[in-house]
């Protein structure tokens, strides 16, 4: 097809709407949300991408069993492949698109290091990443050249997803033609390669290094990846498997360097989802040498530790307490190869468990969205009225089964959302205040 023709097709894409897409998330039971797992599949994400709207106010977001996530977007952690056991850090994380998929992958184990560095966007991605029931993240908030001083020859995989200039989102998200101006791109690359000095170092040598923008410019994609190559001659391009309409990357609007067709471009004329860019990279050796890395202990008292132990046993849970860390009335179960967290900023330390308030521990709000009906001493399943009341700060009064005086892990759909306390024929509220709403519309799975 001649170029004229092939312009053709990629502007009209832009008058096209863009079409909504979301993960089911295997972290929790779905198996309660049948019409979401029916609805069209992301083809690059079948087993658990769709296509289609969730709101913020439906029973799949309270839940957190599914997450917004533009398809194309879907092809990312798709390429990074993350594996349980795995140390993966995502540089450039929030709102947690890819951080809440990387660690589906990893079914919670391993270590996952999900950075941001602008604090209000790290904030919403601790929260996403609360409602996804991720147990095994450090989320932190740190300039990359911070990090890269504490973690080097460190991580098994690094996802930078770079900020760019956005504009395979431009049909979506239309702020984002606002933005650009001509030297943007140039702007843009320039902040790419100063990232990724720092990331290069952080990457074990075997390492995979996952480069990613949402950009159709050559001077943030091909063209940064051959700066890379040059510069980084220990780093190799490495294949990537590409279906649907997916295409190879353009050696041409680069260097040449026929290497970099192993890229992959999501052109939004070619595929069902917004325009992307992803590389994938492998470190074959590194020039610095290993710094030790310490790990995060248990910091936990004999006394602190008795206690908790017998607080969670009253509540049928079993945790390693070797993987438990005090940061004052506050108690953490830290992930697997967890590093020393001493001068790291750090929002969300792998899973909170419980507070310890007027001599009594509290179970945390974090610890309610990682867990499911099964695994807690005694639950209730909330019926969508219920479910308003509860999401709303209310007692549950009445409640329709009979409970044991004591904590309760409320759920809906199976899936824990909150702990509540009964006595007296009621259920008292634990939903966190800050999370508190009035859900308006009529309560629907997506
Ligand atoms: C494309 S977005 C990340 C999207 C995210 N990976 C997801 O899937 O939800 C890029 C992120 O890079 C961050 N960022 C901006 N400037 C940066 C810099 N100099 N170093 C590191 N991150 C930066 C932005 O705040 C933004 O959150």
């Amino acid at each position: 097809m001649c170029w004229a023709i092939k312009l053709t097709f990629f502007f009209r894409s832009f008058n096209l709407n863009s079409v909504n897409a979301f993960r089911l998330n295997p972290l929790k039971d779905i198996s309660h949300f049948k019409q979401l797992g029916k609805l069209p599949q992301v083809s690059w994400n079948a087993d658990f991408g769709h296509y289609g709207k969730i709101f913020g106010e439906s029973t799949a977001f309270l839940t957190g069993a599914a997450y917004s996530q533009e398809a194309s977007a879907q092809f990312v952690a798709r390429v990074v492949d993350a594996q349980p056991g795995e140390k993966i850090l995502d540089l450039a994380a929030a709102p947690g698109g890819k951080t809440t998929q990387i660690a589906a992958d990893m079914q919670n184990r391993g270590l996952l290091v999900a950075n941001e560095i602008n604090f209000g966007r790290a904030k919403i991605l601790s929260e996403n990443v609360e409602r996804s029931g991720i147990t095994n993240c450090l989320v932190t908030n740190h300039r990359p050249d911070d990090l890269a001083t504490r973690f080097v020859n460190y991580f098994d995989k690094i996802l930078l997803d770079a900020p760019c200039s956005g504009e395979g989102m431009f049909r979506k998200d239309h702020q984002a033609v606002q933005y650009w101006h001509t030297g943007y791109n140039q702007e843009c690359a320039d902040r790419q390669r100063e990232i990724l000095r720092s990331t290069v170092a952080m990457l074990r040598p075997g390492g995979q290094l996952i480069y990613s923008t949402c950009t159709f410019a050559p001077e943030e994609d091909e063209q940064i990846m051959s700066w890379l190559l040059t510069h980084y001659p220990e780093f190799q391009l490495s294949d990537i498997q590409k279906t649907a309409g997916i295409e190879d990357g353009r050696p041409d609007w680069a260097d040449g360097n026929k290497t970099l067709s192993k890229a992959a471009r999501l052109w939004p004329d070619k595929i069902n989802g917004e325009g992307h860019f992803v590389a994938r990279l492998v470190k074959t050796k590194s020039h610095i040498p290993e710094a030790s890395s310490s790990q995060l202990i248990s910091n936990l008292k004999q006394n602190e530790q008795r206690l908790l132990s017998e607080f969670l046993t009253s509540l049928d849970l079993s945790l390693p307490m070797r993987n438990i860390y005090q940061f004052g009335a506050y108690f953490y179960l830290f992930p697997q190869n967890c590093p020393e967290i001493k001068g790291l900023k750090v929002l969300r330390l792998g899973l909170q468990i419980a507070e310890l308030k007027n001599k009594r521990f509290l179970p945390a709000h974090s610890l309610a969205l990682s867990l499911s009906k099964d695994n807690f001493s005694q639950s209730y399943e909330l019926s969508d009225t219920e479910l308003r009341q509860f999401v709303h700060g209310d007692v549950i009064t009445q409640p329709k089964t009979i409970l044991k005086k004591g904590w309760v892990l409320m759920t809906k759909k199976n899936n824990g959302i909150g702990f509540g306390r009964y006595s007296d024929h009621m259920i008292k509220n634990f939903y966190p205040k800050g999370l508190r709403k009035l859900i308006h519309a009529q309560l629907s799975e997506s």
